[in-house]
């Protein structure tokens, strides 16, 4: 008899199936706090939650039966998913079932923004007959900044369009021909924010997302602005947010979500005549309740049956006969597929991988997986995984091509991966294992290099004219930045050429803007391993 225990408030309609199985016994035990978590979970072989548990390592080491962790819903950032993979614990989400709801939130906190709806009811049932105070905005002929075009986000362009709304879409997945069949305008952040009446976020939280409007998109943003979050907090920077709205840059904010949830008594969201919140109501429709409970129910059971499954968050199923010659490739082969994300500044739709030497001769989709999912990550964060990298690079339009045995110019084994983007640029990164050294990167583009791919590195394209070491390292120096080791890469003299830097800490996004105005310097940019 496998045990379940569900520990936030989840459809019971949705759980229907899991009570229903005969080998499945399902207990609901909601609002537990950590330590009454770490007691108890041992008895069970599945956790059913929402967002509200916080799924920690603590959680996962008691958890001696667990074999799945279920989220009811698309973000899994209340979920250890490193506590999860290092244990083996399965960890499933349900992708689709709220996209609607969340979608249908995001219009309504729009249009509650645009008509001051919770304001104006506060003050009518408060017994103020006040029509002075509310005057609104038409949606009509507006236009509509779409951050983050996946599910939700391409669900909130469609509906915008029947308001008679213009799109300005941004996501790095978002490839002009996409865009078109999509009727939207393929746009930057940048022009977002300059040019948009409303604006709606609807990516994940990453390190790259995290505060991907603050003070210096405020300090650019086109007055009077209208912004909605119904994704997750921390996208947009609540204090400078509050400040841009008190300064007269933003007209009014609508939040589902929050840097820390609950929020704390005292936040400024809660008492800022131009900001209206929802307490994370997002998915909270009885449908998607009840399709996310229904995905991620079917989901456990094929999982505690041995059957298979699709949605896994974090699970590596690699046969064990290939495991032993491709497992030590996976580290750097995601490696490669990072370093090609952050290094190619374009939506990709080619993601091609060449594999030479000792790798010309084995099934290498288990390591092109792990190339996908780091080609991937760099911009869906934790929800991308090697079981599913390729079903959402599918999603994407993005073709994953695979090609073996050409020449491995020299090394025992090399992998190379090509990244193409709609502009027909290609972006290409090569590395091998290097017997005694490690992971090593061994070309970038066209130039030879040698590197080891970890931590911070700053990745520069110059023309190779005497004194531009001397100044990079200069500037650098004056913002504390110590250089660990560099390479130089150039085809022939006086050419064009790369500087790959690596770095102590993170870059702040200002040195690399300063870099960029050094002579003969093209670009400058940070890629962390
Ligand atoms: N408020 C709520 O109750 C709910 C919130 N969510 C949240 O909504 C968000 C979107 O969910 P889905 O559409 O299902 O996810 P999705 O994975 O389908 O779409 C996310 C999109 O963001 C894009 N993206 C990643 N980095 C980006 C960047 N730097 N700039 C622009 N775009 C970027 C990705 O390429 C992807 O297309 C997630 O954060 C999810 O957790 C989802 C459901 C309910
Ligand atoms: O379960 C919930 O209500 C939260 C939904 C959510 O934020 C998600 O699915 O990412």
């Amino acid at each position: 008899m496998f045990k379940v225990l569900v520990s936030d408030p989840i459809s019971d309609l949705g759980i229907q199936q899991l009570m229903d199985a005969a080998d499945v016994l399902v207990e609901k035990k909601t609002g537990l706090g950590e330590d009454e978590l770490v007691a108890i979970i041992g008895e069970y072989d599945a956790l059913l939650v929402r967002s509200q548990t916080r799924v920690t390592e603590k959680i996962m080491e008691a958890g001696t039966n667990l074999k799945v962790v279920g989220r009811a819903g698309v973000g899994v950032d209340n979920i250890d998913l490193e506590a999860a993979t290092k244990r083996g614990i399965i960890v499933i989400n349900a992708p689709d079932g709220n996209t609607i709801t969340t979608c249908e939130h995001t219009f309504a906190m729009m249009m509650a923004l645009a008509r001051h709806i919770p304001q104006a009811y506060a003050k009518t049932v408060g017994g103020v007959w006040d029509r002075k105070s509310f005057l609104g905005v038409e949606l009509r002929n507006k236009t509509l900044g779409v951050m983050g075009m996946g599910r939700i986000g391409s669900e909130v362009a469609k509906r915008a369009k029947a308001f008679g709304m213009n799109i300005l879409a941004f996501d790095p997945f978002l490839t002009q021909e996409r865009a078109e069949k999509m009727e939207v305008k393929l746009a930057s952040v940048d022009d977002i924010v300059r040019n948009a009446d409303f604006m709606t976020v609807h990516t994940p939280l990453t390190p790259e997302t995290h505060h991907m409007i603050s003070r210096p998109q405020f300090e650019v943003m086109k007055k009077g602005m209208r912004i909605v979050n119904c994704a997750r907090g921390g996208i947009i920077d609540e204090t400078a947010l509050v400040e841009a709205i008190n300064e007269g840059i933003v007209a009014g904010a609508a939040f589902d979500v929050f840097e820390s949830e609950p929020p704390e008594k005292d936040h400024p969201f809660l008492t800022h005549p131009k900001i209206i919140v929802t307490p994370h109501l997002g998915a909270s429709t009885v449908e998607a309740q009840e399709n996310v409970a229904i995905d991620v129910s079917e989901e456990v059971l094929h999982i505690l049956r041995n059957e298979p499954f699709k949605n896994a968050v974090n699970m590596p199923p690699v046969a064990a006969s290939v495991m032993s010659r491709l497992q030590p490739y996976f580290s750097i082969g995601e490696k490669l597929g990072s370093f090609a994300a952050q290094a190619a500044n374009q939506a990709v739709n080619e993601i091609h991988v060449d594999y030479a030497g000792d790798l010309s001769d084995v099934d290498t989709l288990p390591l092109t997986r792990y190339i996908v999912k780091g080609v991937l990550a760099h911009h869906l964060g934790s929800e991308v995984n090697i079981v599913n990298c390729m079903h959402l690079a599918k999603l994407r339009d993005i073709n994953v091509v695979v090609t073996q045995a050409s020449k491995s110019k020299g090394f025992t084994n090399l992998l190379t991966v090509t990244l193409k983007t709609q502009n027909n640029e290609e972006t290409l990164v090569a590395g091998t294992l290097l017997n005694g050294y490690g992971e090593r990167i061994v070309q970038i583009d066209k130039f030879p290099v040698d590197m080891a791919p970890e931590g911070h590195q700053i990745l520069i394209s110059h023309n190779d004219k005497p004194g531009i070491i001397g100044s990079v390292g200069t500037l650098l120096g004056q913002n504390d930045v110590n250089i660990a080791s560099m390479q130089v890469g150039r085809k022939i003299i006086g050419g064009a050429a790369i500087m790959i830097l690596s770095v102590d800490k993170a870059v702040q996004k200002d040195v690399l803007v300063q870099l960029t105005t050094l002579a003969e310097l093209n670009r400058a940019i940070e890629i962390t391993l």
